[in-house]
């Protein structure tokens, strides 16, 4: 069917729009009132102006908060409850457009909106017009556009704008570009234009409104240029239709008075209008484009207390330097690195250390009564895969007990002894473990006699030196200086949060040893502010050499994370950034203190009503029962902490919805084979084991980070179940009148009519999710349906007949064969998984595309990473760079 078609899209575009084009950008633009709205094209037979059988006629609508001004003063119809006054009131039963806080909307009408009867000047922008669009402005776009017919079919370029970057001329958006089209320089606002003279409907969804609205809809569901951008390419692939040659929009009407009726399509649109948030007269100017403060209302409870800044330090003042023993003149990491190298040769040093930090941490927290260096050697080689037998473990016990002196460590303690510092050291934890196997202390060092602290119930002196070792360290140091106030003390560490900020909260200044290569993190959120940081003993000594001055503060530093309150999970993980929301909580970005290695963390926040569970603790067992796949996100830990709920989960990196964003809304074949085969196997692993997964979605996919940024992870398992019986071992029975559960727009079709979930359908949401990274769109994407019932039938339809049967005509073969076999499949049937990876290498192989990391789209330079609308988390982008899949490049 040839249907005329033409469509404005107009959007306001902050200035500096880039700086919200980012993975937060959506959630700041929630809060703009400016929104990209439509100028709607309606026929007007759908409104009682036009008889159906006069030569159709369509015109530009546009619905507005703001009623028209100046010559088109008079041309608006008021929708809903509108004053007494008003005379033209578009009525509308039973009120679809009525605005939820009882304001009136208006449809501007049209009277000169044609080539010739345009004003014959600007019409001049009321003084109090800030963000909206009016209709003036309407009407100077609509003469701009129509005094250059043709000229958009002719252009190929992409049709996006805005920002602060300069609009190339050829554009066919309307950006400022000349004198007369100075709208964008003073609001900064961009209007795209997208004219579809005629073309063919029939493989697309049925011919309505809607197409309009659902461009619409788009651009104020992802509200970033991202979202512009999407929209347009849709447009775009509309316009690939062939276009008959361009016609004007038919006679000038003249309006006659009478009040329309409304029709059913209009009305239907009016329910659509109803949902978008349009801005109205008197709704605040955005502020600039400052991005929320993200308030953390939910989260586990811990504060920290900030250091002071300090003054300039003669290092005359400093009387005592008190040394934290382990990795600053304990060289403790080289034999743990020597031990675990004997349990997993082929691993990375830093990786073995980690893990080793990471667990005897974790174990120390859970059994704090319990001697926890074997325990942690078990918890590593279980972590790593390792099998070993007592003695390795005894061996590696014995190699970690006995920690060497660091190389400098006795020339720098003689030093300082003789430049007349008092040397004391903080109490060596675990000493009892320790005693027998050090090495004597550099001379001129004393050991507190008896350690204290070391066997204070739940002591967490991994993480943090307790306040008693501070102040019985003030104690020690004035049985030499009976004056010595905590300023005179330095403390010199390696560790930032282990002890320099317990020491800073205690008011001592502190020396940070960072040697090369060194474990301790470098991230700084801003709890500690160290005196001095020097790259060894020798160098500490040098700025501790009294000629040389006074020791200048560290400048403060520009801490990357001021949006969110600090928190501390288990007082190993600090949380950094928000990575993600999801139904039940928050999703952090955080680092081990100890190692800076990358974490997210998953916390869920009880509401404390009595009949409200919480999810995390079903996803944790989940996560449990799921170990052991590279593929699934390994979890560290799970319980509660600070009153949440928490999991400890490996950091992923870009899902792959983001990652279709990026690449301007679309995968290449060669992407979604390659993607196919890992993500087949990930739900594979998870129906080995029993469980099926039940929200299958591209948002749950995620690339790695670091070396495993070309292997795809499969996450987020709260609606997974067992469909395996574990106590008979038998498949759970086919039910019916069951719950929808996932997202219906991946969701098998079964879902839609209420059955009991098992593993064809994580497959057949695989397909789904397949095609749609394909094409960037399904077809019931968007589809109008009165009510939330209604829509999931209409979609459980669309998937069942004409509409998908189409989709599997434009899309590669091998997709009819995947749906053929899965959609085959009886509810207990178990899938042929070898059969579905076969389709998608077979393809690869006839195309000679490798399997390798670099076959994805994103992935070398194919997609340019300033484009404006990616939604790459800004953690992938410095300076000019991107690195996405690990290989960055340049511009
Ligand atoms: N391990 C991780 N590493 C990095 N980002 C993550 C991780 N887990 C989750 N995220 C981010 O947080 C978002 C939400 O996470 P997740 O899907 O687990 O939460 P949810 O509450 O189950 O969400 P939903 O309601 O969408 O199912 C994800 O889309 C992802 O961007």
């Amino acid at each position: 069917m040839s249907y005329d078609h033409s469509f404005v899209v107009a959007k306001f575009a902050p200035k500096k729009s880039a700086s919200w084009t980012s993975y937060y950008g959506v959630r700041a633009a929630a809060l703009l009132s400016t929104r990209p709205f439509l100028a709607l094209r309606m026929p007007l037979v759908h409104i009682g102006l036009q008889e159906p059988s006069d030569p159709p006629c369509y015109v530009l609508f546009l619905v507005s908060g703001r009623k028209p001004e100046g010559l088109n003063d008079n041309s608006y119809f008021a929708l809903g409850p509108a004053s007494d006054q008003e005379s033209k009131i578009l009525h509308v039963r039973p009120g679809p457009l009525l605005c939820p806080d009882g304001r009136t909307l208006y449809v501007h009408t049209f009277p000169k909106l044609f080539e010739d009867e345009l004003v014959p000047e600007p019409v001049p922008v009321a003084a109090e017009f800030s963000h909206h669009l009016d209709n003036s402005d309407f009407l100077t776009f609509c003469r701009s556009v129509l005094e250059q017919p043709g000229r958009i079919q002719a252009n190929t370029n992409a049709r996006y704008s805005g920002g602060e970057d300069s609009v190339p001329v050829d554009w066919d958006s309307w950006s400022g570009q000349s004198p007369r089209e100075g709208l964008n320089e003073r609001f900064g606002y961009v209007f795209e234009y997208l004219r579809a003279e005629t073309f063919d409907f029939s493989s697309l969804e049925s011919p309505s409104i809607y197409e309009e609205l659902l461009l619409y809809k788009q651009l104020t569901a992802e509200y970033s240029w991202s979202g512009v951008t999407e929209a347009v390419s849709w447009a775009c692939r509309i316009r690939k239709f062939p276009c008959a040659p361009q016609r004007t929009l038919a006679p000038p009407f003249t309006f006659t008075g009478k009040i329309p009726t409304v029709s059913s399509d209009l009305m239907a649109a009016a329910f659509l209008l109803n949902s978008m948030k349009i801005p109205f007269d008197g709704d605040p100017v955005p502020a600039a484009d400052e991005e929320p403060e993200i308030e953390w209302d939910d989260g586990p409870d811990s504060s920290f207390p900030f250091p002071r800044h300090k003054a300039a330090t003669p290092p005359s003042h400093i009387k005592v330097v008190a040394f934290d023993l382990l990795d600053t003149i304990f060289d403790r990491n080289t034999p743990i690195v020597d031990a675990l190298r004997l349990l997993a040769p082929s691993l990375d040093k830093r990786r073995l250390l980690e893990v080793f930090v990471e667990c005897e941490g974790l174990r120390h927290r859970d059994h704090p009564h319990v001697p926890h260096i074997r325990g942690t050697l078990g918890d590593v080689c279980a972590r790593l895969g390792v099998d070993c037998s007592n003695s390795m473990l005894g061996d590696a016990l014995h190699a970690i007990l006995r920690p060497g002196l660091h190389a400098e460590a006795e020339e720098a303690v003689k030093m300082l002894s003789d430049r007349g510092y008092t040397l004391l050291a903080l109490p060596l934890p675990d000493a009892d473990s320790f005693s027998s196997s050090l090495p004597p202390l550099p001379c001129g060092i004393t050991l507190p006699a008896e350690p204290l602290w070391t066997n204070t119930s739940g002591s967490r002196w991994f993480t943090q030196t307790p306040h008693i070792v501070f102040s019985e360290l003030l104690e020690r140091a004035r049985e030499k200086h009976p004056d010595v106030d905590g300023s005179q003390i330095l403390v010199v560490t390696s560790g930032p949060y282990r002890v320099a900020e317990p020491a800073n909260a205690a008011g001592f200044p502190v020396a940070l040893i960072r040697r090369p290569g060194s474990l301790e993190p470098q991230v700084d959120v801003g709890t500690y502010d160290p005196t001095l940081v020097a790259t060894g003993l020798r160098d500490l000594c040098a700025q501790l050499e009294p000629t040389r001055g006074p020791i200048q503060p560290t400048p403060p530093v520009k801490r990357p994370f001021p949006r969110m309150r600090p928190f501390r999970v288990c007082d190993l993980y600090q949380a950094t950034r928000v990575l993600g929301s999801g139904s039940f909580g928050n999703i952090y970005g955080a680092f081990h203190v100890l190692t800076g290695e990358e974490v997210a963390l998953k916390v869920e926040m009880p509401t404390g009503k009595p009949d409200e569970t919480c999810v995390l603790p079903y996803e944790a067992q989940v996560y449990r029962l799921l170990r052991g796949h590279t593929g699934i996100p390994f979890l560290r830990w799970s319980g509660m902490d600070g009153g949440a709920h928490v999991l400890i989960l490996d950091k992923l990196g870009v899902n792959l919805q983001q990652l279709r964003r990026l690449c301007r809304g679309t995968l290449s074949l060669r992407s979604v084979c390659a993607l196919a085969l890992q993500m087949l196997d990930r739900i594979e692993f998870a129906h080995s084991r029993g469980v099926v997964i039940r929200d299958i979605k591209p948002e749950n996919f995620a690339m790695g980070v670091g070396a495993r940024a070309g292997a795809v992870h499969l996450f987020d398992l709260g609606l997974a179940k067992l469909f395996v019986d574990p106590r008979t071992g038998q498949h759970i029975p086919p039910r019916e009148g069951r719950v929808g559960l996932g997202t219906p727009r991946y969701a098998s079709y079964n879902v839609h009519f209420g059955r009991e979930q098992s593993r064809r359908d994580d497959l057949e949401a695989l397909g789904n999710v397949l095609l749609f990274l394909l094409h960037g769109r399904l077809p019931w994407q968007g589809i109008y349906a009165p009510s939330i019932e209604a829509k999931l039938l209409r979609i459980g339809e669309m998937k069942a007949g004409a509409p998908f049967r189409e989709l599997l005509a434009r899309s590669p073969p091998e997709f009819t064969r995947y749906f053929e076999h899965v959609r085959g499949l009886g509810f207990e049937d178990k899938p042929g998984y070898t059969l579905l990876v076969r389709i998608f290498r077979e393809r690869m192989e006839r195309e000679g595309w490798a399997e390798d990391g670099g076959c994805f789209d994103w992935v070398g330079g194919a997609v340019s990473p300033n484009l404006k609308g990616t939604l790459v988390p800004d953690e992938y982008k410095w300076g000019r760079r991107v690195h996405v899949g690990g290989l960055g490049h340049s511009r």
